[in-house]
């Protein structure tokens, strides 16, 4: 039987998921929208095809009889409400990262979540679906280059808009490796230091560009992030995790190696979207086969609690120049590994 999904937040990659689960995926429809931009949302319905019913407000959706579960894309602020209406609806939703934008209101999700006695919350953390990420988490597994020690990353974007500001590059831009590299080491972060360095002059005005985050795990992993989002020359995400007796890079995008006028080249992404593009589609077609048998397979609620705790602790650590440990309420058996 086909999944009938409610989309709320129909902005940017709300319209991306619906439309990729119209026209690539299989075992799922859209059947219902919602957005605060009502006038955008009937647009995109018709433009689109879709013939889903557009609601004026989130919760007549998620209560609508005909639709089994929810796919949440609003803004962050936003999520916490929802996800608790479709908790107490006792409907599976998938949510776009953060999860939540405090660590107060993601264990609200979490106690929710445990009340209802049964996983509901899937969390949109793509990378953990990504070919790449999946291959060296492999590597790492079959002990080839030793015990992790060290991982150096960077998360760079050729230029955020004017109301991408202050601590975003961390809530909305670093969360995903604070999501992915404690899946790939299996091992949680105990504290966070964030250094500021010179700013760019490509950063607009309400941003200090790059900055760099220094994590440190339960093992004594140490990982230092690099978060620059105005760089100009691609969308340039590397992760190098250094072992007793090797290193383990995460695989680039493949591309053409052109031998041209003199150069040896090879191209670097520029969009977010495309870099992705394949891990966003396993997600979500993983996504609607676990739900379908009942169960949550990817990110969970606690792990999204995770990533906001953490991220909280980073901004703290940004702003008073401290090595900030990361404290988290005690984890629920419910989400025992
Ligand atoms: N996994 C990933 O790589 C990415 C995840 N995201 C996440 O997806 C979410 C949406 O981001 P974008 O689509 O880029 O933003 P956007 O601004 O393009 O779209 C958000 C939409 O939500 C709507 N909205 C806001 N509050 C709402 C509410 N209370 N109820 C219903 N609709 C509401 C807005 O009107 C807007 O249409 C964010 O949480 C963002 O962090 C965004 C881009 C990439
Ligand atoms: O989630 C995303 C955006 O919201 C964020 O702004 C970008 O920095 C990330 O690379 C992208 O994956």
């Amino acid at each position: 039987m086909e999944l009938r999904i409610g989309v709320i937040g129909c902005g940017a990659i709300g319209q991306d998921h619906a439309l990729r689960i119209h026209r690539k995926l299989s075992g799922a429809r859209i059947v219902a929208l919602n957005d605060i931009n009502l006038a955008a949302t009937h647009a995109f319905n018709d433009t689109s095809r879709l013939d889903a019913k557009v609601y004026e407000n989130y919760q007549d959706l998620i209560n609508a009889s005909d639709v089994d579960a929810l796919l949440l894309a609003s803004w962050g602020p936003a999520h916490a409400d929802q996800l608790l209406a479709c908790i107490a609806a006792g409907k599976p939703v998938f949510c776009e990262k953060p999860m939540t934008t405090s660590a107060e209101s993601g264990l609200r999700v979490v106690e929710a979540e445990v009340q209802a006695g049964k996983k509901l919350v899937q969390v949109g953390f793509m990378r953990r679906f990504d070919a790449g990420y999946r291959a060296l988490k492999k590597t790492l597994n079959a002990g080839t280059i030793g015990d992790a020690l060290m991982v150096h990353c960077a998360h760079r974007n050729p230029s955020v808009p004017e109301m991408y500001v202050g601590d975003m590059c961390i809530t909305d831009t670093f969360v995903h490796e604070i999501d992915v590299l404690r899946w790939l080491l299996d091992d949680d972060y105990v504290s966070a230091q964030v250094v500021e360095g010179r700013k760019s002059r490509n950063a607009h005005a309400g941003l200090h560009d790059p900055v760099m985050v220094l994590l440190e795990t339960s093992k004594g992993i140490r990982i230092d992030t690099e978060i620059f989002v105005s760089c100009r020359f691609g969308y340039d995400i590397q992760c190098q995790v250094v072992g007793e007796i090797g290193a383990a890079f995460l695989p680039e995008p493949a591309s053409v190696a052109l031998r041209l006028e003199g150069r040896a080249s090879t191209a670097i992404q520029t969009d977010w979207k495309q870099r992705f593009i394949d891990a966003y589609d396993v997600e979500l077609q993983e996504w609607i086969d676990a739900t379908q048998r009942g169960q949550v397979n990817g990110p969970t609620a606690w792990d999204g609690y995770f990533a906001s705790a953490t991220a909280e602790a980073c901004v703290e650590a940004r702003h008073s120049k401290a090595i900030v440990p990361i404290r988290l309420a005690e984890r629920p058996a419910f989400y025992s590994k």
